[in-house]
């Protein structure tokens, strides 16, 4: 029983190791990369606090070395996700009346054992599973979901003080309860983070969660659920079931406890869990709280006052950093004529320095691609450029997939704005620039506004200040992160809240108080102290 009303600690954003020679992280990390490629681990099911196997497994593979086997996982089917809905309706009895200071607590203790004991292997695990580089690894599996973990923290302890007023004669006060029945978590593979805050954060609410991971980022979910258990989750608060997305998706959303969804991925599987939602309306208890982010067709916009060398470096870390595969990651470029030469030159001599390769040589700047399915869909995009009659390939259109799934650095060069990779998401390292004439200027800020269905990021470059509150007022709804001379990806939890509208999502804000009050229900409470003895109104004596 809380006693007091308890301060939870002032969070900060965690610091990244910069993983420099001859600095004690750098050999950390080699050390525990060397340690987890000589092992095989085999990834179960864990459900109720359980380890759970099955007869249905699936290899689990380096991106860059497919040959290398870093273990085995168990995937679920029918009978596993309805013991995992029932051991979370079954914890859900003492977490949603647990404090919510007990609650939080877990979660402060997961987030410095993550940035304590853990972090080279959450780190490395990252790295191997994902491909990740290094810094990377560290700026989101360990910097975002550290910072995930306590923000949020922070955030519930601002929800629980806000509370309403009181009039003399009572006492009103909201208490903030979770969702009835159980919520399902599904988590992309691109970032340890986001897949780690889906079910934490709800469950930080007093909510019991279903967590679908993606299949490709398993090794590096597993480790963070085993470091969850230890930071003292209880059993059955959140249920790790990976398997295929309908297999688990299925019969999750047949249950009539199923009260919502936390959802990242792609635009194409969020609709299909929508409708879902939709066709199973009449058969759930209350209506299920629906928040889903999902994909970008992110873009750079240069004007002519733009720095050519600042706009070289944007565009190349934009797009190129975990190869692309970042929702925020620019892949449309729109550059003005009088810059192009300049640009052209600079940006193509320093995408021609990227190295990209095995991520545990520690000069490699792009690992590769997540998988065979990934690697032949961006290669696609790249085929299809390179044959059509109104796109040329000017750097990278190579790929081999004989040791990992490693696709080139590509630029593509169109004069068609409507060029197919100009308007859908490719997820790789791919970026297309439509070159635009400078008196051309405001009808191209309209097309980049107008081009793709999608408003998750975009970034301006220009020096002069009248043409960036144009250009800002102009794209006002292209973009939920939006930025002004800078890369457009790489938000830090809690300077820039993360999401998108349009078809890029519900912009609920990942680590926010919004997000937060998402996965909590008010109950307004009035406490009359002296009740009413008469009832007639008095102009009725
Ligand atoms: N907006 C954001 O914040 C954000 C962040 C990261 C990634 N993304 C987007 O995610 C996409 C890439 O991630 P991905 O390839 O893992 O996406 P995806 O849609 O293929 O998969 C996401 C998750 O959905 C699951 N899934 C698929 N079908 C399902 C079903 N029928 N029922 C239940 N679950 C199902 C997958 O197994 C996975 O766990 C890109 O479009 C990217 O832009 C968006
Ligand atoms: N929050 C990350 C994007 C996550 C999407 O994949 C960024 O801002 O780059």
């Amino acid at each position: 029983m809380t006693q007091a009303y308890f301060n939870v600690p002032e969070p900060k954003n965690e610091p990244y190791l910069s993983y420099a020679p001859g600095t004690p992280g750098r050999s950390g990390l080699q050390a525990e990369l060397k340690r987890l490629s000589s092992e095989e681990v085999e990834i179960p099911l864990i459900i109720g606090g359980k380890e759970v196997r099955t007869n249905s497994t699936k290899p689990v593979v380096m991106p860059h070395n497919h040959g290398h086997k870093l273990g085995t996982l168990h995937l679920a089917n029918n009978k596993e996700v309805n013991m995992a809905i029932e051991a979370a309706l079954e914890a859900r009895k003492e977490w949603a009346a647990t404090p919510w200071q007990d609650r939080v607590a877990v979660f402060l203790k997961a987030a410095d054992m993550l940035t304590g004991n853990w972090r080279y292997t959450i780190n490395a695990a990252t790295m191997l599973g994902q491909s990740k580089t290094p810094q990377q690894a560290e700026i989101e599996a360990v910097g975002e979901l550290a910072d995930f973990l306590r923000f949020n923290a922070h955030y519930l302890t601002g929800v629980m003080s806000d509370q309403p007023y009181s009039p003399d004669g009572m006492w009103n006060r909201v208490e903030y309860r979770p969702l009835e029945g159980f919520l399902f978590a599904v988590t992309p593979f691109n970032f340890t983070a986001i897949a780690v805050n889906l079910p934490t954060s709800m469950a930080m609410c007093g909510n019991v969660v279903v967590w679908k991971p993606a299949t490709s980022s398993i090794y590096s979910n597993f480790f963070m659920m085993k470091l969850l258990q230890e930071a003292g989750l209880p059993d059955g608060v959140i249920n790790f079931v990976p398997g295929s997305g309908p297999d688990v998706g299925d019969p999750v959303m047949e249950s009539p406890q199923f009260a919502g969804l936390q959802f990242t991925g792609s635009e194409g599987t969020f609709n299909h869990l929508w409708k879902k939602t939709a066709e199973n309306l009449d058969k759930y208890h209350s209506y299920p709280r629906i928040v889903g982010e999902t994909g970008g067709k992110d873009f750079i916009f240069a004007h002519n006052s733009a720095d050519v060398k600042e706009l070289a470096v944007a565009a190349l870390r934009g797009a190129y950093e975990y190869q692309g595969q970042k929702c925020s990651a620019a892949s449309r470029m729109y550059v003005p004529e009088s810059i192009w030469p300049e640009f052209k030159e600079t940006f193509l001599a320093e995408v021609a320095k990227i190295k990209t390769g095995d991520i545990s040589d520690f000069s490699t700047f792009m690992g590769a691609v997540i998988d065979k399915k990934a690697f032949d869909s961006i290669t696609g995009y790249i085929d299809f450029a390179s044959e059509a009659d109104d796109a040329e390939i000017i750097a990278g259109g190579s790929y081999d997939d004989s040791t990992g799934y490693f696709v080139e650095p590509t630029v593509i060069l169109t004069g068609n704005p409507h060029f197919k990779t100009m308007q859908e998401e490719i997820f790789g390292p791919v970026l297309t620039i439509y070159v635009y004439k400078d008196d051309d200027f405001e009808a191209t800020l309209d097309l980049c506004n107008k081009t793709s269905p999608y408003g998750l990021t975009g970034a301006i470059f220009a020096k002069n200040r009248y043409v960036i509150n144009q250009m800002s007022d102009a794209l006002q709804d292209a973009a939920g992160n939006f930025y002004i001379n800078d890369k457009p990806t790489a938000a830090v939890v809690n300077q820039q809240p993360f999401g998108g509208a349009r078809k890029s999502g519900t912009n609920d804000k990942a680590g926010s108080k919004q997000n937060m009050l998402r996965w909590l229900s008010a109950r307004a409470i009035k406490e009359t102290h002296e009740p009413p003895k008469e009832w007639e109104y008095p102009y009725m004596g």
